[in-house]
């Protein structure tokens, strides 16, 4: 294997890890560096971490080598090569076969609500009259120790159905209703974070293994009887670039499936086509995980973030204001379309994405605006055949339900059978990398740079996903702000859309990141402002636009903000 490093293992002293005498306990070759907590106990018992072990002993070579041809692909970028179909795997595009039939209990996902693994909105969420919830480890949330640890617990209770919450400020109790719940899809991180938290063999444990792990470690039994009817659990798998990444998370899946001693192919994967090399690998996708899989979605943000980030080197494919590229842009349309063609052809779902807008609540006229836009979004997804679609906030769910069921019909759980798209399979390599069009301005630099530190500063306080300017953001709509200054800044671009002919430079961008921060702390108001991580974010985020080199993530370089060791301080990643 290539590019591998190797490290050195010295076993720990004691199997008590995180906390001295309370601490964890733990298998040999684990120590776990963060907050000890009685409810946390519960999630990392031995055997669950026994679990975790066993999966990053057996796959971190095949991870580290899979990151390495990410890289090794970029090079090939930044050299002026363009993604394209893969010679190699033509048979598995032109030859037929399907994925194994979609489990029953999940055959109708007209409509899915996304949010965080916090408490409350879990059960807002699973109450909230979608047909599945996909509860997030990723763009949506803060990888705090906190926050994960409080997430696998929630998750737990979630699953075997005791989940409650008090809001004790408004004296409300929540609870989960009595039927027709969400059926729960769970999110794990990348492959590409890390979990400082989690040592295992003397090196940080691989992110997504830990969410994965220990979820289904405690919740396949409970899921399987109580939501999956026999099947389950059900994942979203995040930012893939090529079907060698979806081989991996197959063996882990097989893996899982044996250690539990149930059927393989009762876990269930619907894979987020959201970087721009995997819309090449759809069919190779399917491919790998064709016993486990249950679709393909369209994770339109990261998408126009990958776009960037793969054209870093290729100052011919600047994007125009981020508010501009929507699906309606021919390439991003020519995805959505291939993306459904290739779903049906393979009898699985073909999701549709998230729409930024969420209700405002002071202004019935711009709300209605918002719900318009999200109504116009969800027929123009229906209409081109996808079989469900994303919301980011319950208030959205009835509009959403009712343009798919208006359009898609009450009987029929999905359009797998009947929108078969062949008219796309003439869509070509050209057709999906083709150009955006639109215009630059100063106000989309300014928009970028108020959005991206703003998020970062909700992010490096333990929020992943808040309402900015009645839009939602989380990590990729973030990404996009970021690596957009990034480009303009490097390719010093004329914003063409003021009519001033004025250039974008690290002297412009400074003079607009001071006052952007002006207006923040207006907007904000002084104390939050000052109580808030603004200042940090602000940092983090200019030094990654004005970065010689592009950084592969923003959560990568601000993840080192977050970990936090106990006892308190001892070192960062
Ligand atoms: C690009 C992608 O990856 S998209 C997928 C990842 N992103 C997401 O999942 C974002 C999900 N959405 C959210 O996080 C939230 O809707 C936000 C942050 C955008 C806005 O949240 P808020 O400011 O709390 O909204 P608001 O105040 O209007 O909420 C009203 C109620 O709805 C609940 N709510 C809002 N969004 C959600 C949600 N997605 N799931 C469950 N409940 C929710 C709130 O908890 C609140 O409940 P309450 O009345 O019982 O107190
Ligand atoms: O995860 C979804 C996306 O749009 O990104
Ligand atoms: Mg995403």
């Amino acid at each position: 294997m290539m590019g591998v490093g190797t490290y050195v293992y010295t076993a720990p002293a004691t199997s008590k890890s995180g906390g001295g005498a309370a601490g964890y306990d733990v298998p040999e070759g684990v120590e776990i560096r963060g907050r000890f907590d009685e409810e946390f106990a519960k999630i990392l018992t031995k055997e669950a971490l026994e679990f975790v072990v066993e999966l990053q002993r057996e796959f971190r070579n095949r991870i580290k080598y899979a990151l390495e041809c990410r890289k090794e692909a970029k090079r090939r970028y930044n050299e002026g090569a363009v993604p394209g179909f893969d010679p190699a795997t033509k048979f598995i595009r032109e030859t037929n076969w399907v994925c194994a039939p979609v489990p029953p209990a999940v055959a109708d996902r007209r409509v899915e609500i996304t949010g965080p693994v916090e408490r409350k909105m879990i059960i807002n969420a699973l109450n909230s009259g979608a047909k599945v919830f996909m509860a997030d480890f990723e763009d949506a949330l803060s990888p705090t120790w906190e926050n994960l640890m409080r997430g696998q617990v929630n998750l737990k209770d979630a699953v075997d159905g005791s989940i409650t919450f008090h809001d004790k400020a408004r004296n409300r109790v929540y609870k989960l209703n009595d039927k027709n719940t969400a059926k729960l899809f769970v999110r794990p991180r990348g492959w590409h974070l890390p979990e400082a938290h989690i040592l295992i063999d003397g090196e940080p444990a691989t992110g997504c293994l830990v969410d994965f792990g220990l979820y289904f470690f405690h919740n396949y039994a409970a899921f399987r009887q109580t939501q999956g009817a026999g099947f389950g659990p059900f994942f979203y798998l995040p930012k893939m670039e090529n079907s060698r990444e979806a081989k991996i998370w197959n063996c882990v899946f097989e893996r899982a499936e044996k250690k539990a001693g149930i059927e393989r192919g009762s876990i269930r994967a619907t894979v987020l086509i959201e970087t721009l090399p995997a819309v090449f690998q759809m069919d190779e996708i399917l491919h790998e995980l064709r016993d486990h899989s249950v679709g393909l979605n369209c994770g339109r943000w990261d998408y126009i973030f990958s776009y960037v980030k793969t054209f870093q080197g290729h100052p011919d494919r600047l994007l125009p204001d981020r508010f501009l590229v929507g699906m309606t842009q021919n390439f991003m349309r020519n995805y959505s379309d291939l993306l459904i063609r290739t779903c049906h052809r393979r009898g699985v779902h073909a999701m549709g994405g998230m729409a930024a807008q969420i209700p405002i609540r002071d202004d019935p006229a711009a709300n209605e605006a918002a719900l318009d836009l999200v109504r116009k979004d969800k027929l123009r997804e229906v209409k081109a055949g996808h079989d469900g679609t994303w919301a980011a906030h319950p208030g959205l769910i009835p509009a959403c339900m009712e343009v798919f069921t208006n359009n898609m019909g009450s009987n029929t759980p999905n359009q797998i059978q009947s929108m078969r798209r062949e008219d796309a399979s003439s869509i070509t390599e050209e057709d999906l990398l083709e150009r955006p069009r639109g215009v630059r301005t100063l106000e989309g630099l300014r928009l970028n740079t108020r959005v991206g530190i703003q998020y970062l500063a909700a992010w490096l306080t333990g929020t992943g996903s808040v309402p900015l300017y009645n839009l939602m953001e989380d990590a990729a709509t973030a990404e996009i702000s970021r690596v957009q200054n990034w480009q303009w800044i490097k390719y010093g671009v004329e914003l063409d859309g003021d009519g001033l002919g004025v250039r974008v430079g690290n002297e412009l961008f400074g003079r607009v990141v001071e006052e952007e921060m002006q207006r923040i702390e207006r907007e904000v108001g002084k104390e939050k402002f000052k109580k808030g991580m603004y200042k940090e974010a602000c940092k983090l985020f200019t030094r990654q636009c004005t970065a010689q080199t592009l950084d592969d993530f923003l959560t990568l370089d601000a993840y080192n903000h977050i970990v936090l060791h106990h006892p308190r301080g001892s070192s960062r990643l």
